[in-house]
């Protein structure tokens, strides 16, 4: 009888952008599944506490935190290189930091638009290209690259959010080909709105009292419910899928877009 197999244990995964929202959620769930994970975000003081409390708990996955910011090359070559050392390999890269700031097209300078396609689309390129070195040598692994909804719908006011993540989507689409035989598997997630504190501070929302998990309407989302589609992505029940989108965004709506869960549309 077939069982499915969701696990990663004993993988050595990394996890940029870990200190807070949807990349600390994948971290800890990587972390609460055995899997060792190395965790980065642009300020040690923000991202060494979420390792010291997956390190202090009773988790069988260890921690490693590293300042690193993802737009410069040479710190993710030592991000992961650090990570590689102190686990013994690398598995798993999740491609998660990301950001923008919301502003009419006309009102974003080029050098507006340049820093949130350099965050998004050429932070996932510098960690698939690092990442990619060293799983090629050990004979293959997983990526997942965190896009969003607003890479795959229209977005007023996030053109060059939604061109950067619809890049992401593209690229992994492309490179989950040309990697194929080298036994990487690179998938993609994209997420609906979800709670988390960059989108409370971004957007100004919260949602102190959101319906519990397993109610799929009338809610935004939470961390938990990426951590567990990039587990699965990650996981040998997914041995069949590369190259592909996986949009997490509960209910579907006409139109769907962050602006519209919001009522903005
Ligand atoms: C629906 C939303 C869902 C949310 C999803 C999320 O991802 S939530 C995650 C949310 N969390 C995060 O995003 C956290 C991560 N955020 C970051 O890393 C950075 O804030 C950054 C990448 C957004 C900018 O990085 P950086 O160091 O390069 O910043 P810099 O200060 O050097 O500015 C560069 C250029 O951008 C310009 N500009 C900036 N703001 C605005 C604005 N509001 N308006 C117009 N323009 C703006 C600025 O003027 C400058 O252009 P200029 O004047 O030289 O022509
Ligand atoms: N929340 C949402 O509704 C959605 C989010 N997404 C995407 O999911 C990902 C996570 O979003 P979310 O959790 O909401 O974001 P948050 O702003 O809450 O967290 C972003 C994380 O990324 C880190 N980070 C930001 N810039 C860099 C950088 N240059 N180098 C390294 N780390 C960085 C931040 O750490 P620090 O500040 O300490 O450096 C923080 O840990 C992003 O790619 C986002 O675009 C996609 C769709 C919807």
């Amino acid at each position: 009888m077939h069982e499915a197999d969701f696990g990663v244990a004993g993988e050595t995964a990394i996890v940029t952008g870990a200190s807070q929202g949807i990349g600390r959620s994948i971290a800890e769930t990587l972390a609460a599944g055995g899997a060792n994970v190395g965790i980065c975000s642009r300020e040690m003081d923000r991202v060494g506490p979420v390792a010291d409390e997956i390190n202090d708990s009773d988790v069988d996955g260890e921690a490693l935190a590293v300042e690193c910011n993802v737009r410069e090359r040479e710190q993710v070559e030592a991000f992961v290189e650090e990570v590689v050392e102190e686990f013994g390999g690398l598995d798993i890269m999740v491609n998660n930091a990301g950001g923008e700031f919301v502003a009419p097209f006309e009102d974003i300078s080029p050098n507006g638009f340049d820093s949130i396609l350099d965050l998004n689309v050429m932070g996932t390129v510098h960690g698939m290209q690092v990442a990619g070195e060293h799983m090629r040598e050990d004979g293959g692994g997983k990526i997942v690259n965190v896009a969003s909804v607003n890479g795959q719908h229209p977005a007023p006011n996030e053109s060059h959010y939604s061109t950067a993540k619809a890049g992401i989507i593209q690229l992994t689409e492309t490179v989950a080909t040309e990697w194929n035989d080298d036994g990487i598997r690179i998938n993609c997630v994209a997420p609906g709105l979800i709670q988390t504190p960059g989108v409370a501070e971004t957007l100004g929302i919260d949602s102190e009292d959101m319906p519990p998990r397993d109610q799929v309407d009338r809610r935004i989302g939470y961390g938990e419910d990426i951590a567990d589609v990039v587990q699965f992505l990650v996981s040998p029940a997914a041995a069949f899928m590369t190259g592909e989108t996986v949009t997490v965004k509960g209910v579907p709506r006409p139109g769907n877009s962050m602006q519209h869960d919001l009522g903005l549309q």
